[in-house]
């Protein structure tokens, strides 16, 4: 609809009025804003974090109070240590020292709490933050709960920031340089990792994403923004307590970020305004209501929460979105950029992967029982059998998901036991999943273009600046091939969610195709495909054949099967009955017995 506004000019507008607020509001007003690009820049973490990520924090505020120390003890300290001379007491070196302090400490933590699961991980950050809270409180060098006093102003340019219109600027800097870096890095390579976090481990860990690295990076980048968060408070404040650190701050911090909208940049300035605001209207309010003084904010702020989570999950920036109709345009796949490079493909009939007599027990069930296999270079071959034969089992054996009891699977000569997901599917194992696993409210070229994760190598500081530009094009334009190839091209730039489960499936084979293997597992891939698509299919997995693409398909789909495939391996009671030619295959009188019963 043309009658959207141009993003640009929204945040034009947006800018424009900030940079005059200082000019028309009052000193008050200037130092509610600042509060507000404070706590803004914590919440935009938590967003990272939990928003994006799903994993929640109530820690961040105890990130927030180690920035603050830092700087608060090395600027007011009379002489500081020998190995601590270069900082000479200058904010911007302790705000350098303070982000290697964090980057430590967080690092740390993280990998303590970050392998927690479930309530968990919640639980572990609340005893980090509480443990740096009463350190905090407690040092005497620190200055226990009476904290430090005399902080220094920030100076910049020779101009001496010792207001609250004076640091506005500097606060609003910082922030905004958080939110455009944090959008950027999501809208690439390494933010499709993040963005898969929430929901598509097992899925991206197929694609080569090691998503331990990827919760490790969004821990550390939110623990970042809260240190100089709270760098940029103790400069402004002059003086640093234990209170604002506290696990309660915390709980707010986490607060600003769902009621903005946890899975939205943006979100995190909305909810720290609100909450900010708010708060600070309550306490004005509530006791002249209730004609007696307390914290009855804090009840408010429950009761919004519940609100909030049962009326609008998703925070208040989708319901300002709808408010305030921004463009959103689709992303562009630039038709000039360089193709990717290539694996050097097998040779044709080379064989690609061998299963060796194959056990796998649960138990006193012997759900695979000496299963041997083979698929060549240039073939597709087919696991067939009726419900509970055995073959997903054999499939998650295959693709070293899951290991044997006994015997092995050896894929491009090596064996796959022992191996994790990332390195099978960097030897070119690519492979869908029989419940598809895909990010519903991604597009699908962004869906697909996980798939080229390991064809691209640039990090996270690249992305954030924007230095990853050629390689992403090269990506997308890759995603978008697979995706015309496999016949999805309409649908480049729709929600993946939105199609129908059969085109589901197709997109998780574009997917795979775009991580360019060499061996394609598929677990029934025409199952909930109309007669067309069907046929479609066929003669895409027929051209992937003739271009020497190893084809192993676990289907229930005979017709689909018995014209497609070269070979089928008939599966009975975790056994192999049968293996040969389809037409063999559909005479044999244990397979007709055991499977296609009745079929003609
Ligand atoms: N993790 C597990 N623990 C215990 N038993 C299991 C496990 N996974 C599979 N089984 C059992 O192993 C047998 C084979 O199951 P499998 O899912 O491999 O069959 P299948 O041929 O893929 O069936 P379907 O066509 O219905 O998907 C079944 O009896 C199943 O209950």
């Amino acid at each position: 609809m043309n009658a959207k506004l141009s993003p640009r000019l929204v945040l034009g507008a947006f800018l424009a009025l900030l940079a005059a607020a200082p000019l028309f509001l009052s000193p008050f007003s200037v130092t509610l804003l600042n509060y507000i690009g404070l706590y803004a820049m914590v919440s935009l973490g938590l967003v990272l974090l939990t928003g994006v990520g799903g994993l929640t924090s109530f820690g961040q505020a105890a990130f927030v109070g180690l920035g603050a120390y830092t700087t608060a003890t090395l600027t007011t300290m009379t002489s500081l240590p020998g190995w601590l001379a270069w900082i000479g007491a200058s904010p911007w070196l302790t705000l350098l020292a303070g982000l290697l302090l964090t980057a430590v400490v967080a690092l740390l933590l993280g990998s303590l709490t970050l392998r927690l699961s479930g309530h968990f991980l919640p639980l572990g950050t609340m005893a980090w933050g509480i443990s740096l809270y009463f350190l905090f409180g407690t040092s005497e060098s620190l200055g226990g709960h009476s904290g430090l006093t005399g902080i220094p102003p920030i100076s910049l340019f020779g101009i001496v920031l010792d207001t609250g219109e004076k640091i506005f600027y500097l606060i609003w800097a910082f922030l905004l340089a958080a939110v455009l870096t944090t959008q950027n890095l999501l809208d690439s390579r390494e933010g499709r990792a993040i963005r898969a976090l929430k929901g598509g481990i097992v899925m991206a860990e197929a694609m080569g994403v090691n998503t331990s690295r990827s919760r490790m990076v969004i821990f550390l980048i939110a623990a970042l923004h809260a240190c100089a968060s709270g760098w940029l408070y103790a400069h402004m404040q002059r003086f640093v307590n234990p209170t604002p650190f506290g696990l309660n701050i915390g709980i707010e911090y986490l607060f600003m970020a769902v009621i903005g909208g946890a899975g939205h940049v943006w979100g995190a300035l909305v909810g720290a305004g609100v909450i900010t605001l708010l708060k600070q209207w309550l306490q004005d309010i509530l006791p002249k209501l209730l004609g007696q003084a307390g914290n009855f904010e804090v009840i408010v702020f429950g009761l919004m929460m519940i609100l909030v989570l049962q009326r609008a999950r998703g925070g208040l920036w989708p319901l300002l979105r709808r408010l305030v109709p921004v463009r959103v345009d689709n992303k562009h796949i630039e038709e000039s950029a360089e193709a990717l490079p290539r694996r050097t493909p097998p040779k044709a009939g080379e064989l690609i992967l061998e299963a060796r007599k194959v056990t796998r027990k649960f138990g006193g069930l012997v759900a695979n029982n000496n299963m041997s296999l083979e698929v060549k270079a240039g073939e597709i071959l087919a696991l067939i059998g009726p419900n509970g034969a055995g073959k997903s089992t054999m499939f998650n054996q295959l693709s070293g998901v899951d290991t044997p009891t006994s015997g092995e699977v050896l894929f491009m000569g090596q064996p796959v036991a022992g191996k994790d997901s990332r390195d099978i599917a960097r030897m070119g194992m690519s492979r869908t999943f029989q419940h598809v696993k895909l990010l519903p409210t991604m597009s699908v070229l962004e869906n697909v273009a996980i798939g080229a994760h390991l064809r691209g190598d640039k990090g996270v500081l690249s992305s954030a600046w924007r230095l990853d530009r050629a390689e992403e094009a090269r990506l997308l334009k890759e995603a978008a091939r697979q995706i015309e190839r496999v016949g999805l091209g309409e649908f480049m730039h729709a929600e993946a969610g939105s199609l129908a489960l059969g085109q589901q499936r197709i997109l998780e084979i574009a997917r795979a195709l775009c991580a360019d293997p060499c061996l394609l597992l598929l677990d029934e891939p025409a199952a909930g495909l109309r007669h067309k698509e069907k046929q479609a299919l066929g003669d895409l997995l027929r051209k992937l054949r003739g271009e020497g693409l190893a084809t192993l398909i676990v289907e229930h789909d005979m017709d689909f099967v018995m014209n497609l495939v070269d070979r089928v391996v008939v599966m009975e009671f975790g056994q192999k009955i049968a293996e040969g030619l389809p037409d063999e295959i559909q005479k044999d009188p244990a397979v007709l017995e055991a499977y296609l019963g009745g079929v003609e």
